[in-house]
């Protein structure tokens, strides 16, 4: 009987859309089946792996940096080995993609894997519906990705109303290959079964199998002709291939114009200051993520998970484990951002031991509370 090969599913979708809360979602309606998770953080403290976390048995975290740009593959490779080995008895794998990785490059490294119990399951892109027109004229790239993808889900759909949904339901659609799914969903509360038994086309694998040793010298020699007949100094033009994009320096990939800031303080935030650095967040900071402390009286227990999206910024309470009192971790991430002034912004924030924080200093954050 031939060995049933473990799916391999790739989840991305732009900073923010959705992918944890989604895969959050899949890990509590997984029935009986195993999901193995790894979880690619873009900054350097892993937001996503710790959101995650107690939800999975089996999970590998590959933080800081995007995978796509990863030049030694091995470590994915033994991350998708421990996952796949029989002992783990894992049903299907999901990597969550970075919010500015390149899922083809994902995809391709998956494809090049020389393990034999695990096979390429899809892409899934999830697409945050209030954000998406902003984010496509910022990245039209994005529309490469969306072409890839075996199903898109138009997350968020809670915060468009259903006219501007159907419009954007319709744009999906003319942007992915033809007849491939368009689903709505709200928290990333899709059926589970639209993931686990979607098997790969084939034609899809052809599209965007490995670069074999020809396709790499054709390129090569496709380039030098370009060079030879004077198309742009580097002979790629606006042509550039997605795999060479950082090779030759044209920062295709999404994440080239991006930097993340860690910033993490051992004790608690003030709550006035942490809310008037949020509210006047530089316009390129699009995402921040994290876990707060607060000193204000009455909530010196609780941890506030934040998110910023865009415009869109909410806190949920979390009740801190008993005697836990941790730290407060962010991640920043923008196009254009002054990295140290974030840092020293956020920095000013902090609760002084000697300052009084009454309760009602609290209010400009329960404003955006949740849960
Ligand atoms: N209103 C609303 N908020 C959502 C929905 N899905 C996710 N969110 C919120 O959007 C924020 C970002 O969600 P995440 O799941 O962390 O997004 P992500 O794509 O994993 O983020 P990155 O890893 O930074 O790219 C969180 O505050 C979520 O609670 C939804 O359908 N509706």
């Amino acid at each position: 009987m031939a060995k049933r090969q473990i799916p391999v599913i790739v989840l991305a979708g732009f900073l923010g859309s959705g992918k944890t809360t989604l895969l959050n979602h899949l890990l509590s309606r997984s029935g009986g089946s195993r999901i193995g998770v790894v979880v690619n953080d873009f900054g350097s403290i892993e937001i996503d792996a710790m959101s995650v976390a107690g939800q999975v048995d089996s999970m590998v975290s590959l933080g800081n940096g995007c995978l796509c740009c990863a030049v030694d593959t091995s470590e994915l490779d033994g991350f998708l080995d421990r996952l796949a080995r029989p002992a783990a008895r894992i049903d299907v794998i999901v990597i969550e993609a970075s919010g500015l990785a390149e899922p083809q490059e994902l995809i391709r490294m998956i494809l090049a894997s020389d393990n034999t119990s695990i096979v390429y399951g899809g892409l899934v892109e999830v697409v945050d519906a209030a954000e998406f027109a902003g984010t496509r004229a910022r990245h039209p790239e994005i529309d490469r990705h969306l072409a890839l993808a075996d199903l898109v889900v138009l997350n968020k759909a809670d915060r468009v109303p259903e006219d501007a949904r159907r419009a954007l339901r319709e744009e999906l659609g003319r942007i992915g290959r033809p007849g491939t799914p368009v689903v709505e969903a709200s928290y990333g509360r899709v059926d589970p079964e639209l993931l686990f038994d979607r098997k790969p086309r084939e034609e899809d694998t052809a599209a965007i199998r490995q670069l074999s040793f020809e396709d790499l010298v054709r390129e090569e020699r496709e380039r030098a002709d370009a060079r030879e007949h004077g198309h742009g100094a580097d002979g790629h033009g606006d042509g550039c291939t997605d795999g060479c994009a950082d090779a030759c320096g044209h920062g295709a990939h999404l994440h080239a114009a991006y930097d993340s800031v860690a910033f993490t303080a051992d004790g608690p935030m003030d709550p006035r200051r942490l809310m008037d650095f949020l509210d006047n967040r530089p316009d390129g900071l699009y995402r921040i993520k994290g876990y707060v402390r607060f000193g204000a009286a009455g909530h010196r227990r609780t941890r506030y998970e934040v998110h910023a999206v865009g415009d869109f910024l909410r806190f949920y309470a979390t009740p801190a484990a008993r005697g836990e009192d941790g730290p407060t971790e962010l991640v920043l991430i923008g196009t254009g951002i002054d990295p140290e002034a974030l840092r020293s912004g956020l920095e000013a924030c902090r609760h002084l031991a000697e300052e009084d924080a009454e309760e009602h200093t609290m209010w400009g954050v329960l404003r955006y509370a949740q849960g």
